[in-house]
């Protein structure tokens, strides 16, 4: 999918929520655990009832590969699902990769080739040479991850090389890679206050942004300092959506919270 395609939905919508589908056996409703396969039946009811009120879904690799290979099926099949029955939503594997250049062009066939997905999130530590095999793929999106939501980012992320701290390094160095243009960047909610400086170096690049909800994070103030004139934000919610209930009406509940935070989407882009 192309930014400009994503650009379009997020209009047609009036939103630019991404749904994350963290599945956890151990949170699903009982009732789904006599199907066959009950993370992929969770996870169609949820997007089924969803999909028009967000842009994109997204896995997080790590409930999947936590399962073995019945986990990676799952996830295959949710990814096939997406991609037969909703191709207008856009992908991403939430997988954090990197790794010296060979390996990682393998994890990109592996997310970009093998399972179709739009976008992968990668870990950029290792550098330009673990970061540009991403890059390498048409019409895909590389995430780098520049200022988390989790406490851990101040243990580097917001600490200083000479002057200039990590993130921003990240930010800034990440410019200069080839096929730039298909970098998208990670930011949390909960870092919204660093915002401003963010936009002063990637003005126009898509931010995907988890941590609203369950870790506290505020949508408006995101919207206030991070927003573009294409938007420019991805905003995840995992948790506050997929197990608004635990119960038979999972996928109703779910629907509703996806709703209320397609409304407060809508009612910021009103005031553009
Ligand atoms: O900085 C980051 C990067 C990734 N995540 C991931 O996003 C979701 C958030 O889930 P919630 O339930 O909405 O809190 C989850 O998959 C994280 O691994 C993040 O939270 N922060």
């Amino acid at each position: 999918m192309t930014t400009q395609e994503l650009v379009s939905q997020i209009h047609k919508k009036k939103s630019f929520l991404v749904v994350g589908l963290d599945t956890d056996l151990d949170k699903i409703p009982k009732h789904l655990l006599k199907e066959e396969d009950p993370i992929f039946e969770f996870n169609k009811a949820i997007i089924d009832a969803t999909q028009d009120l967000c842009v994109g879904y997204k896995p997080n690799i790590a409930f999947y590969e936590a399962y073995g290979l019945e986990g990676w099926k799952s996830l295959e099949k949710t990814i096939n699902y997406l991609n037969d029955n909703y191709p207008e939503q856009f992908t991403i594997a939430d997988a954090k990769r990197g790794d010296i250049g060979n390996t990682s062009t393998r994890y990109a066939k592996a997310f970009f080739e093998t399972l179709n997905f739009d976008s992968i999130t990668i870990a950029p530590y290792m550098g330009r040479d673990s970061v540009e095999p991403f890059l390498a793929f048409e019409g895909k999106h590389t995430i780098v991850l520049a200022l988390t939501s989790n406490k851990g980012a101040f243990d580097f992320q917001t600490q200083k090389i000479g002057n200039q701290e990590v993130y921003k390094k990240v930010l800034e160095t990440s410019k200069t890679y080839e096929n730039s243009d298909r970098l998208m960047y990670v930011v949390g909610a909960t870092k919204a206050e660093y915002l401003t400086d963010i936009r002063a170096i990637i003005p126009e690049s898509f931010l995907l942004v988890p941590g609203v909800g369950a870790q506290g994070g505020s949508l408006e103030e995101v919207c206030k300092y991070g927003m573009t004139k294409d938007i420019g934000l991805l905003v995840n919610s995992s948790r506050g959506i997929i197990y608004k209930s635990q119960e038979e009406d999972f996928a109703q509940a779910a629907r509703e919270a996806a709703k209320s935070m397609q409304e407060a989407m809508q009612a910021i882009l009103q005031t553009l």
